[in-house]
């Protein structure tokens, strides 16, 4: 693990002060994040966004994300936090994405900024984050400076970025897709999500505020994120934890929207009642219950699988709601849920070498957790669904994957790949 910007090993930790103030309102918030590096978390208009960059604690392998929270949780103990808001992600907060699987090459990163912005229940607040290096008063001078708000700056067109198909051609994911399902009437496995990439090029002048902002306008009711170059709008909550309740969100089972409203509904209603997209669901949902269980006192399913309704799909989804019974962080959480039956399959051990098999890329960070935590603890996180990720050479890869059980057809998996790729596709203009 690295801390970059810390002070080297061994010298005293890093001190960090922090001060959070209600201000009287900072919507729309996109048009103050950064163009080109932008920190964003929201939905429905609330969330926050973070510039600027204190700390970066970047980790990977297998023990990527209790490294994380464990340095977090250090890094918190030692902040010297004064809050005047007291809301989940007030505070010390840092915006987190983590690798898909062990074996990637991808960094998982939690960036604390040196400013937040943010808005949640109606209330608005800024926070700045400075580190303290040996010299405390200077810290805490700079620290009581009269917070300065960025002005919102104009919008910029959607770049255009001309998608193209990456390592797995449609033809090769089809025959993919035909293996796994070979495999799992084999009786190897049960379920195995599997994904396939588009990759395109963005100029670079484009700055990614309005990627940004065409999918907050278009997927209100999704998690909008921008991490470190991931960015997305993620119906799936991972996991979230607010003030000792734990929630989550487990989608699974898929179908396209009907053209009229009735042949809408009609789509919802055959969703609900398909036996291969409820077997599939049931596979998710027991993997976040079994994980999550040992961390709640109470955890409560919705009784029913019911269908969400998205402007490019509809989807099966079971919502998980309980209280915290150990005390975890919501990245100890993280931790406990990654990677759910939603993005791998069942049973899980034999899913991850299929899917590193079958599908011949690295995820990267796709499928991983993407979220936010605080100084408490607090925090959600999504799984980094509908999104690209935009590396520093203007590289866009964006990735769409569906569950795989025995009933699936190759050609329609191809084509539910595409309704998912909608969203990302068309806010980079295509
Ligand atoms: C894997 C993805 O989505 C997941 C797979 C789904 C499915 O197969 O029905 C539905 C929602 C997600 O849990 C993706 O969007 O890339």
């Amino acid at each position: 693990m690295n801390h970059t910007d810390a002070p080297p090993r061994h010298a005293a930790p890093a001190r960090l002060v922090v001060r959070t103030e209600p201000v009287d309102e900072l919507a729309p918030l996109i048009p103050r994040a950064d163009p080109r590096h932008p920190l964003l978390w929201m939905r429905r208009g609330e969330g926050i966004v973070g510039l600027g960059e204190t700390l970066r604690i970047e980790s990977s392998g297998a023990t990527r994300v209790e490294d994380a929270a464990a340095a977090w949780t250090e890094l918190s103990a030692l902040a010297d936090i004064d809050d005047r808001v007291g809301l989940p992600g007030t505070g010390l907060v840092a915006f987190g994405a983590f690798a898909f699987a062990d074996e990637s090459e991808a960094t998982s990163v939690l960036v604390v900024p040196e400013l937040v912005l943010g808005r949640r229940d109606g209330r608005a607040w800024v926070t700045r984050i400075s580190l303290a290096t040996g010299d405390d008063e200077a810290a805490d001078a700079a620290a009581s400076v009269p917070l300065e708000i960025p002005e919102p700056t104009p919008k910029r067109r959607v770049p255009r970025v001309t998608f193209a198909p990456g390592s797995v051609p449609p033809a090769e994911y089809e025959a993919a897709v035909a293996e796994a399902v070979r495999r799992i009437d084999a009786g190897e496995l049960e379920k195995v999500v599997l994904a396939r990439q588009l990759v395109g090029e963005l100029h670079e002048e484009d700055g990614l505020r309005a990627t940004i902002n065409r999918l907050a306008e278009d997927y209100p009711d999704t998690w909008v994120f921008a991490v470190d170059g991931l960015i997305g709008a993620s119906p799936e909550t991972l996991v979230r934890v607010d003030h000792g309740t734990v929630s989550a969100r487990v989608l699974a089972g898929t179908t396209s929207r009907g053209a009229g409203e009735a042949s809408d509904r009609e789509r919802a209603v055959a969703l609900a009642a398909s036996a291969k997209d409820r077997a599939e669901h049931a596979l998710a949902v027991a993997s976040a219950v079994k994980r999550l269980a040992p961390h709640t006192a109470r955890l409560d399913t919705s009784p029913e699988p019911f269908t969400l309704q998205l402007p490019n799909l509809w989807h099966l989804a079971t919502d998980l709601k309980g209280t915290l019974g150990d005390g975890s962080s919501a990245l100890d959480l993280v931790r406990a849920v990654h990677p759910t039956a939603a993005v791998a399959g069942t049973p899980r051990r034999v899913a991850l070498p299929v899917i590193a098999e079958l599908e011949g890329f690295d995820r990267g960070r796709y499928a991983g957790p993407v979220g936010w935590i605080d100084g408490d603890g607090d925090g959600e996180w999504a799984i980094a669904l509908r999104c690209a990720q935009v590396d520093g050479d203007g590289t866009v890869t964006a990735y769409a994957g569906c569950g795989i059980v025995h009933d699936s057809v190759p050609a329609d998996e191809l084509a539910e790949t595409v309704m998912k790729f909608r969203p990302i596709v068309e806010a980079f203009g295509g």
